[in-house]
């Protein structure tokens, strides 16, 4: 869909040095600290009764580290992950594979779990209740339903849609983690530590920068982090100064609020053609060309959380801070 530096899903390249990134243990998982002191105190509880850990739905933006947090779930247990996503588990055979492949305390990640269908969310509601699936082997009058006993393990679901999760899919899950934008600070120490994977130097206010262009999000931080070390080795410096993370970031057209030019056509068409709104989703993706589930999941989450848009029951409002930061003069009557 989109090949801007400020997206927050990741390309099919930058998976493999996502992995290399990963913190591996929760103590080296830098903020969500609510989210974090309970995981570790459910965690603690359940090794001590030597059980699997309850199962747990984590929900929030993407590129927040949903996955890595599952992985450190894992890695902590004792247990192996298997990853798997809602929209790839078409058939209960599917399904059923990779539950019986599990071993006692194994995490099994399922990424994007507001797209399973009900057929196969029916099969995982005894799964996660009991350990247990029923499966019907043969067909006609001589099939029959055989009930295959599961190791105890956890699931792990992953959504940026809690809405869209069925009410009985999600009364099953035991700890429900709400994954929040990461703050300038965190994001700052998440990239030291990615420079320290990179060997990358760069000083303490050239992390600050890249940090708060990064839009709370450690999967563009660590992109931003790259782009900028491109710009630092063409040139020939062995260390990226304050100066330098700006000049890149600028050739990156990423702004000082980690916005680029799909936010300001955004914005700039709710202020220049509907009066700075309010205006209805379905026109704002009209008149810029693009489609209304793409603005709505991807592009307004973080104008939303950063206070550039306003939702409100009659559509969108352009918010005095948007104007201020694009220079355009701030009417309130329209
Ligand atoms: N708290 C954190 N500390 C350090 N690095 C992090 C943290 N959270 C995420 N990252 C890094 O950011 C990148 C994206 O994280 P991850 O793939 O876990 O996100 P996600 O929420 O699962 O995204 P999506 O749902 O879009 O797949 C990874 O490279 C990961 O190492």
């Amino acid at each position: 869909m989109d090949e801007r530096v400020v997206s927050a899903e990741s390309t099919e390249t930058e998976e493999i040095t996502e992995q290399q990134l990963r913190p591996a243990l929760l103590k080296e998982y830098i903020g969500q600290d609510e989210v974090k002191d309970n995981l570790s105190i459910f965690m603690k509880a359940a090794k001590l009764r030597q059980e699997a850990l309850d199962h747990v739905l984590l929900y929030g933006p993407p590129g927040l580290g949903k996955t890595t947090l599952a992985a450190i779930i894992a890695q902590e247990m004792g247990g192996q992950i298997k990853t798997t996503a809602g929209p790839a588990i078409e058939r209960a055979g599917d399904l059923a594979a990779i539950l019986t492949s599990l071993e006692p305390g194994d995490v099994l990640f399922i990424d994007e779990i507001h797209r399973l269908n009900r057929v196969i969310e029916e099969i995982l509601y005894p799964a996660m209740e009991d350990f247990c699936i029923d499966i019907v082997i043969g067909k006609g009058p001589t099939a029959r339903s055989v009930r295959l006993d599961l190791p105890p393990f956890t699931l792990v679901g992953a959504t940026t849609k809690a809405g869209m999760i069925s009410a009985p899919l999600r009364d099953r899950f035991g700890v429900l983690s709400r994954l929040d934008y990461y703050k300038p600070d965190d994001l700052a120490k998440i990239i030291h530590r990615s420079a320290q994977v990179f060997d990358v130097e760069l000083t303490k206010d050239a992390e600050v920068e890249i940090a708060r262009r990064s839009r709370g999000t450690p999967r563009i931080a660590n992109r931003l982090l790259k782009r900028v070390r491109d710009f630092a080795q063409v040139d020939g410096h062995d260390s990226i100064s304050l100066d330098l993370a700006k000049h890149a970031l600028e050739r990156l057209q990423v702004d000082p609020l980690g916005l680029d030019h799909i936010d300001e056509k955004l914005i700039k068409g709710i202020i220049h053609r509907f009066n700075g709104g309010p205006v209805g989703i379905e026109t704002i993706a009209a008149s810029i060309g693009e489609e209304s589930d793409t603005i709505e999941e991807v592009y307004e989450p973080y104008l939303l959380q950063i206070g550039f848009i306003q939702r409100t029951p009659r559509g969108r409002v352009a918010t005095q801070s948007s104007y201020t930061h694009f220079g355009l003069e701030y009417r309130k009557d329209g």
